[in-house]
């Protein structure tokens, strides 16, 4: 056998030194020829070689897979992420809705689902504010006998008894399951929002929710209840609102968002932008961004568990025997390419990417709510332009877009009373920015949770305490499920919820 037939040969056996060996002794390529084939330079090709390469390239399954996959949905329809949650209440509310940094909502509608009975006083609700991609469907019932997302958490006699309070559980402003969110028509132009829709904060997603409790005629709220950022919306409401709500619990939240975090939710938002069919935020009735959406769940999803939960789960377990490729070979690589799959069959690019954001900019803050107060005061003639617009009856001079003059003054305050000077020493201004929180609250940490670290709870509850609270309750969970703990640990997370929700007053 000649030195060239004995590489070539050799280029397509596997590589382990022992398998080489025998395929070769099978091949009958002699001793001497094999030691030379991989030992020496190997000759110049010849032109019939010249374009042989070493080595023959490797397969990528996965690619193909995601090539077909994105192949399919080209041209075809969006999912219809709205029809993927049923059997939910709409409420809508015409009025025009002005976001905290300037934009506006000719009109808002928040899908919400209850559980429970009202009672007559109106004074057993509670209010579940979700984490970044919850919908309203928390519990199963007749309309949507699906299970939700907390469901072994709320009905009668459970964790939050549906015997004692009425539970209430909205998709949030911005979302895209039946809530008004960028892939909502504009009613401007009967055109999807997509990126035009505006920035939006977690006050604002508060700010509707409580127009619809007013709607539906709910004064005050026994409680607040959230985890992740349903916790900084919890928190956020009970500031905002604090005569509107008995009791707050935050589950694995935080008072202001962490540098570390806002670089995770970066990464994520920075893989989905550069898919070119995310093309802006214009896709919809096109191809979806299917690949940066399950690039980017990928990498949230690893901010949302833990090491600890795969190394018991997954270990260095790979799928199968075959050899190791660059495709998802671990097990823990199969995991995260399924969560990635699903998630961006379920869910808008272009929500992600709000509320994501949403969650960057939340700080409790006093200067930080100060400066969206001013930005509020500063905006509000935009509502009266739209209501004047509407309304042809008001005179024309009213309808003039006119900032009021205090408001464009410079170091104009817009404080609420209870709201210091803005130059406070940070964690000051923290504890100032939360001092209406005054009634009972219980903040749940997670030790594994590397996406909202257990400190930033202690800080939650150190800012209530310094500020005057004198009920809070603080508990830390061992659990190894990191931050999605709260979707998981029943029995951890859902008795201190119940103790809490059950406190006598
Ligand atoms: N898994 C949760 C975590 C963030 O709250 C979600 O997607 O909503």
């Amino acid at each position: 056998m000649s030195f060239l037939t004995a590489a070539r040969l050799l280029r397509t056996l596997p590589k382990s030194p022992p398998v080489s060996l025998s395929v070769a002794r099978a091949a009958r390529i002699s001793l001497p020829a094999l030691s030379r084939a991989i030992h020496a330079t190997p000759p110049k090709p010849d032109t019939a070689n010249a374009l042989q390469s070493s080595n023959p390239p490797l397969s990528f399954p996965c690619l193909d897979k995601l090539e077909d996959l994105t192949r399919s949905l080209d041209g075809g329809p969006e999912p219809a992420y709205d029809r993927i949650v049923t059997g939910y209440s709409t409420f809508h509310s015409p009025s025009p809705f002005l976001c905290d940094h300037g934009g506006i909502l000719p009109s808002i509608s928040l899908a919400y689902e209850t559980w429970g009975t009202l009672n007559d006083v109106k004074s057993n609700a509670i209010l579940i504010h979700t984490g970044l991609s919850g919908s309203s469907h928390a519990k199963s019932h007749p309309l949507n006998p699906t299970p939700g997302w907390w469901e072994t958490f709320i009905g009668p006699g459970l964790y939050i008894d549906t015997d004692k309070f009425y539970v209430i559980c909205t998709n949030i402003l911005g979302g895209c399951y039946g809530s008004t969110g960028p892939s909502s028509v504009d009613p401007a132009d009967g055109e999807k929002y997509a990126t035009r829709f505006p920035v939006l904060t977690v006050w604002d997603m508060v700010r509707a929710q409580f127009i619809m409790l007013d709607s539906m005629g709910i004064q005050k709220l026994h409680a607040s209840v959230g985890s992740s950022m349903g916790g900084m919306q919890s928190l956020a409401a009970a500031a905002l609102f604090p005569d509107r709500i008995d009791r707050v619990v935050s589950i694995s939240a935080c008072a202001r968002s962490h540098p570390y975090s806002i670089a995770l939710r970066h990464t994520q938002r920075q893989v989905l932008m550069s898919d070119p069919h995310w093309n802006r935020g214009f896709y919809y009735g096109g191809v979806h961004p299917h690949v940066g959406m399950k690039l980017a769940r990928e990498i949230a999803t690893i901010t949302y568990r833990s090491g600890p939960e795969w190394e018991l789960r997954f270990g260095r377990k790979r799928a199968s025997n075959s050899s190791p490729s660059l495709c998802p070979d671990f097990l823990i690589e199969t995991y995260l390419d399924h969560q990635g799959e699903r998630f961006c069959q379920q869910y808008d690019a272009n929500s992600l990417l709000y509320i994501s954001k949403a969650m960057d900019l939340f700080d409790m803050s006093a200067s930080a709510q100060q400066e969206l107060l001013a930005k509020r005061v500063l905006n509000a003639p935009k509502l009266d332009f739209i209501r004047c617009h509407e309304d042809k009856s008001r005179i024309a001079q009213q309808c003039n877009l006119v900032t009021p003059r205090s408001a464009l003054e410079p170091g104009a305050k817009h404080e609420r009373p209870h709201l210091a000077a803005s130059a406070t020493p940070d964690l000051e201004d923290l504890v100032e920015g939360m001092r209406g929180i005054q009634m009972p609250a219980l903040v749940l940490g997670v030790q594994s949770d590397i996406l909202f670290p257990s400190w930033q709870q202690k800080e939650i509850s150190e800012c209530l305490k310094r500020s005057g609270n004198k009920a809070i309750t603080y508990y830390e969970l061992d659990s190894m499920y990191g931050h999605d703990t709260f979707l998981i640990d029943r029995v951890g997370v859902g008795s201190a919820v119940k103790g809490h929700l059950e406190l006598a007053e």
